[in-house]
């Protein structure tokens, strides 16, 4: 069952086209990313989806309701994350869950949201005295707390440390497992791979691509890379002659190699024909990176 659908949807700032015609439907359960370039057009798309500007044309409905003449309604099945301005510095953790409770007719329990989200030793601490991972949990935490059966989540992990991205992560997966289909927005190839069940890749205002993860890296086709650190210098002549080779290139003392079919076999027994063996040996899969680069022509952060 589709829980967000979007035809057509175009937005203009004067006469910048910010959002050219997106279509995408996100099926309801799953984490659906919306993954692009800074200046994409992502966070456009995600507020006309929340109501909060206005489409030039197209159509947007969120669980059957339209977000510009049925907002009131909205509110209740769609959560979307607060922008960090939106909360007093003063106000403590749980008088923030107590507040936001009261604005929903059928609220969560806070107290359990906030002990999954490992909040509860900071209830009475002071939204300015969160560090910025519990500021993230606080806000995921105020997303669901009306119990939406959507929520949306736009560049949640950005200026955060490795570690509280991870901590994000499995969040936004116990998110989706108290029954939440979630909208994501990202600029992080690794956070849509590992999340997202099905991504549209937006690039200049346009949807270029929207399939699962395996489904986008397929459309690299059979590619691989594999490198090594060779015994002996050798000439890379002897590789690009295989039919298996697109391209080596050498850095430092590695050595890269991509190409297609039974590749490794095919490197390492013509490299043993002129005595050099390779140690340190990685194999690359293609990844949604190389997907990226495949269908815009170049890598999300240029
Ligand atoms: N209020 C606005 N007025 C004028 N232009 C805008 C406005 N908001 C966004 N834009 C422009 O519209 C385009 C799309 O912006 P948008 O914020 O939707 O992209 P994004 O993919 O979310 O990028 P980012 O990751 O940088 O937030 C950009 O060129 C941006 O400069």
């Amino acid at each position: 069952m589709t829980q967000i659908e979007v035809q057509g949807l175009v937005k203009r700032y004067g006469d910048r086209t910010a959002v050219g015609g997106v279509d995408l439907s996100v099926r309801r359960g799953e984490i659906f990313g919306i993954l692009g370039p800074n200046g994409a057009g992502k966070t456009t798309t995600v507020e006309c989806i929340e109501g909060l500007r206005t489409p030039d044309s197209g159509t947007v409905r969120v669980c059957g309701l339209d977000p510009q003449t049925d907002s009131a309604e909205l509110r209740h099945v769609l959560g979307a994350q607060l922008q960090e301005s939106e909360l007093p510095d003063k106000i403590t953790v749980g008088e923030a869950m107590e507040l936001y409770s009261s604005f929903y007719r059928d609220p969560a329990d806070w107290r359990g949201l906030i002990a999954d989200l490992g909040l509860t030793d900071r209830t009475r601490t002071q939204f300015r005295h969160l560090s910025g991972g519990q500021k993230q949990r606080l806000s995921i935490a105020l997303a669901v707390i009306g119990n939406p059966r959507v929520a949306v989540l736009d560049e949640l992990t950005t200026g955060l440390d490795p570690q509280s991205r991870r901590d994000t992560w499995d969040l936004i997966e116990s998110v989706r497992d108290r029954g939440v289909t979630v909208l994501l927005v990202t600029h992080f190839m690794e956070e849509a791979e590992r999340l997202c069940d099905r991504i549209a890749v937006i690039d200049s205002g346009r949807v270029v691509a929207l399939d699962t993860t395996a489904g986008l890296v397929s459309t690299v086709g059979d590619r691989q890379r594999i490198g090594f650190r060779p015994s002996a210098p050798f000439d890379p002549g002897v590789l690009s002659a295989l039919p298996e080779v697109f391209g080596v290139d050498r850095a430092e003392d590695r050595v890269t190699v991509t190409g297609t079919g039974d590749l490794l076999s095919a490197v390492v027994t013509e490299l043993s024909r002129h005595g050099v063996s390779a140690s340190d040996l990685r194999i690359d899969q293609p990844s949604l990176d190389d997907a990226f680069v495949a269908l815009t022509g170049r890598s999300i952060d240029d």
